[in-house]
């Protein structure tokens, strides 16, 4: 059976087009700030590479910039001899003054250089064992590498992800070259568009940063809003971008997962001042206390914890009025780990939307003024380490949100779309419907085409991580990978089937 599918009740949305933001004057400075950095040779960064391996070529690449810096220090120490002698030629009582004093200052400059010299060189090293010994580290803020060794053309593949530059920074600072396959799925839909994610990806293809930059992004973004309307209308920052109220509420199933996530999630924020936070179970009351004093934008913790304070009524975890995402990490192994009462709990006391949108309304009587933040929902990402999330998962998930409340249910009942490996198919010219059955597993799976026009052009429909957030939705997720049918239909009525047996689940992306 085909089905129709009105793309319009799944906002499906045209992104902007990439070309717009690499023209941006943001960006333009980027390019010729990068055109100013000396290019290097031979690194090639790969998209979910060993961390080693960029490591590597992080110190490899801050070597030779320090050895042309070496060679520019031998050649300018030569400047001050001659400066000195053309004092000397012109010679008179008055000059040996000048003479001793410009001598100490080449002295002490000779000196202030060595100093640096050897401090780079340090950090360049510190690099390397930040970044081998993984994201552990990453958050003590000891990657200090010059941001000037790295050359901005080699991340080119971020651009068309629009982060902030900021964020940019610290992907430059980590090295990390591309973005993994997760995370070019996940943050356009999810950072541009302001979608649910759930994402199934293999352990280490850097989930974290998936749902870490969108957050990230999104907090950024409304303080440059905030910003901006105060100097252009004298708008209350507030109102874009609020202060002092937990924004992003993330929870793990461990201890070692959550200060894992929380570091990885520090690295990427140390320019920018978002705080993040972990709770865990055996920290100290005190240290607990002192944390969430600072009322951090974002907090990563365990259920067990973060329950226990919640229910205790601790002031910062129980305003979650502004929340705008809360984040379940390894959301299968939750369950197994028995914290599935704790979750319920958590998910139970989230507000069913934003509150500060009424109560704002109703104060200000002018619901026209309601800022972007307060309009835009709490967004829900649910990640698992492993391709599938059981049905069991997904019952009682779906039991807990219709139980309290709808905005759960907005998350993660509509799992809406799985991204499986890059595929090329040819599909009828004018192919309009796809229906994408799973010839083992006990559910079905469709999808829907909203781009025609690209179909029509290309007559064949790439199921690629760039494309699949306003290409297509596949419903649900699977247990294993088995064979799938996919089923066609044309505007003509013309139909036939494709038959894919060497499918390869990568993540799943939510779609509303
Ligand atoms: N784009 C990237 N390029 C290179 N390395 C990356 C990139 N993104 C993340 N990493 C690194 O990959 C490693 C794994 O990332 P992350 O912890 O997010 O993976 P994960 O999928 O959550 O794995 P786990 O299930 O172990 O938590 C980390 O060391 C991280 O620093």
């Amino acid at each position: 059976m085909l089905e129709e599918i009105d793309e319009a009740a799944y906002g499906f949305e045209i992104p902007e087009p990439q070309v717009a933001n690499r023209n941006s004057k943001e960006d333009s400075k980027q390019r010729e700030k990068s055109k100013k950095r000396k290019r290097s040779s031979g690194v090639d960064g790969v998209a979910g590479d060993g961390v080693e391996a960029d490591g590597e070529k992080i110190l490899g690449k801050a070597d030779s910039e320090l050895n042309k810096k070496k060679k520019k220090k031998q050649k300018k120490k030569k400047k001050p001899d001659q400066a000195q002698r053309i004092e000397n030629v012109d010679g008179n009582g008055d000059n040996e003054v000048e003479d001793k004093s410009k001598d100490e200052d080449v002295n002490s400059k000779k000196k202030r250089k060595k100093k640096t010299l050897t401090k780079k060189k340090n950090k360049a090293k510190k690099t390397l064992e930040n970044v081998e010994s993984t994201v552990d580290d990453d958050s003590k803020g000891k990657q200090e590498i010059d941001e000037e060794i790295f050359d901005e053309d080699e991340y080119y593949a971020w651009y068309e992800l629009r982060l902030h530059h900021l964020i940019m920074k610290s992907i430059y600072r980590l090295g990390f070259k591309n973005p993994t396959p997760i995370q070019k799925a996940c943050i356009p839909a999810a950072a541009h568009q302001g979608k649910d994610v759930v994402g199934a990806a293999e352990t280490g293809c850097g989930k974290t940063l998936a749902f870490g930059l969108p957050i990230l992004q999104r907090l950024l973004d409304e303080k440059e809003k905030a910003v901006r309307m105060f100097d252009e209308k004298g708008e209350e920052t507030e109102k874009f971008a609020p202060k002092g109220l937990l924004r992003a509420l993330i929870i793990t199933p461990t201890r070692e997962l959550a200060l894992q996530v929380s570091d990885h999630l520090k690295a990427v924020a140390k320019d920018t001042d978002i705080r993040v936070v972990p709770i865990v179970g055996g920290m100290s009351m005190e240290k607990q206390e002192r944390l969430l004093r600072a009322r951090p934008e974002i907090v990563v913790g365990t259920p067990g914890r973060l329950w226990e304070l919640m229910s205790g009524g601790e002031k910062h975890l129980v305003e979650l009025h502004s929340l705008s995402f809360f984040v379940l990490d390894e959301a299968d192994r939750m369950i197994e780990n028995g914290h599935f009462h704790e979750m319920q709990s958590i998910i139970d006391v989230l507000p069913v939307r934003n509150t500060s949108t009424e109560s704002h309304s109703e104060n200000a009587q002018n619901s026209v003024a309601m800022s972007n933040f307060q309009r835009k929902k709490r967004q829900t990402f649910v990640f698992s380490a492993t391709i599938a999330l059981s049905p069991d998962f997904r019952k009682k998930l779906k039991r807990s949100s219709q139980k309290t409340n709808q905005s759960m249910s907005d998350g993660v009942n509509s799992i809406e779309a799985l991204k499986f490996g890059t595929q090329f198919l040819t599909f009828p010219k004018n192919t309009r419907y796809l229906n994408v059955n799973l010839k083992k597993g006990p559910w079905k799976t469709r999808i829907a085409i909203s781009a025609i026009a690209d179909l029509e052009k290309q007559n064949r429909i790439v199921f690629d991580v760039d494309q699949v957030e306003e290409k297509a939705f596949i419903v649900p997720l699977f247990p294993q990978s088995p064979s799938i049918e996919i089923r066609y239909r044309s505007a003509n009525g013309q139909s036939g089937s494709v038959e894919i047996t060497t499918l390869r689940l990568n993540f799943a992306l939510a779609v509303e």
